[in-house]
């Protein structure tokens, strides 16, 4: 999608579905590496094929990995940005810009599932300090435990769509802000209305099976989501 909402398909698991996200219209493709609570992760091997066909730009996704093996995945997979999962330290998001300037660095915000309390002054200053330290892009998630463990994405549930925008409003973001969590194509078009995004993330919800992506579920999303941004731009 050239124009209008942008789509990343995450939690990719094979250079096939890299190549359907891509034929379908979307804008990135995303896969988790070496992330122990995602069924979907990949080892550095296993992502290299994805990473070197990019069909279409890729965003490595990693949780609290260690500053020298982020580095050594950014040279071997030259993804188009790494997604930080964890709470990031802004330090640690300055050198790896520093080092790496023609890598983006994305970052996650996860937020509780729709209906649990949210800190909101917690979440807005972390997202400013995430701004401040320079992040290419941010994405409002759902954290949610799931047999005992917190699961950092990936968990097929809503955060609550109305914080969102009052984060967003409340910060005013100079970088793009993407949506995930629990969306799927039954729900796109109120997430968009309710947070007019710079994009949606999403995984589960466009999958036939857990690691395998479903072909109508991801052309159905593709084009509600055109519909979407052929009516914003009658708007504007
Ligand atoms: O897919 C996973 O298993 C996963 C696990 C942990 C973090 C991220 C993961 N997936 C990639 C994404 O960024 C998802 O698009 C995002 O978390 C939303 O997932 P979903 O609620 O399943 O749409």
């Amino acid at each position: 999608m050239k124009n209008g909402y942008k789509v990343k398909i995450c939690g990719t698991t094979n250079l096939e579905d890299a190549r359907l996200a891509a034929d379908e219209g979307a804008n990135f493709f995303g896969a988790v590496v070496e992330t122990d609570f995602s069924p979907r992760s990949l080892s550095l091997d296993q992502a290299k094929p994805l990473f070197s066909a990019q069909p279409i730009p890729g965003v490595a996704l990693i949780f609290n990995m260690a500053e020298k093996r982020a580095a050594q995945l950014i040279q071997e997979l030259n993804p188009f940005a790494v997604q930080f999962l964890g709470e990031t330290d802004t330090l640690f998001i300055r050198r790896l810009k520093k080092a790496f300037p023609s890598t983006e660095l994305w970052q996650s915000v996860h937020l509780p599932e729709a209906g649990k309390h949210v800190d909101f002054a917690h979440f807005k200053k972390a997202v400013e300090d995430y701004i401040e330290a320079g992040v290419n892009a941010l994405i409002f998630d759902t954290a949610a435990v799931f047999q005992g463990k917190m699961k950092f994405g990936g968990t097929g549930l809503m955060c609550d769509w109305n914080i969102v925008k009052k984060l967003m409003d409340a910060v005013r973001s100079p970088v793009p802000v993407w949506l995930a969590g629990g969306i799927s194509p039954e729900n796109v078009g109120p997430a968009i209305d309710a947070t007019d995004p710079y994009g949606i993330d999403l995984c589960s919800g466009v999958e036939a099976i857990p690691g395998k992506k479903d072909p109508l579920k991801i052309s159905s999303l593709i084009s509600i989501i055109r519909e979407k941004s052929a009516n914003r731009r009658k708007l504007t």
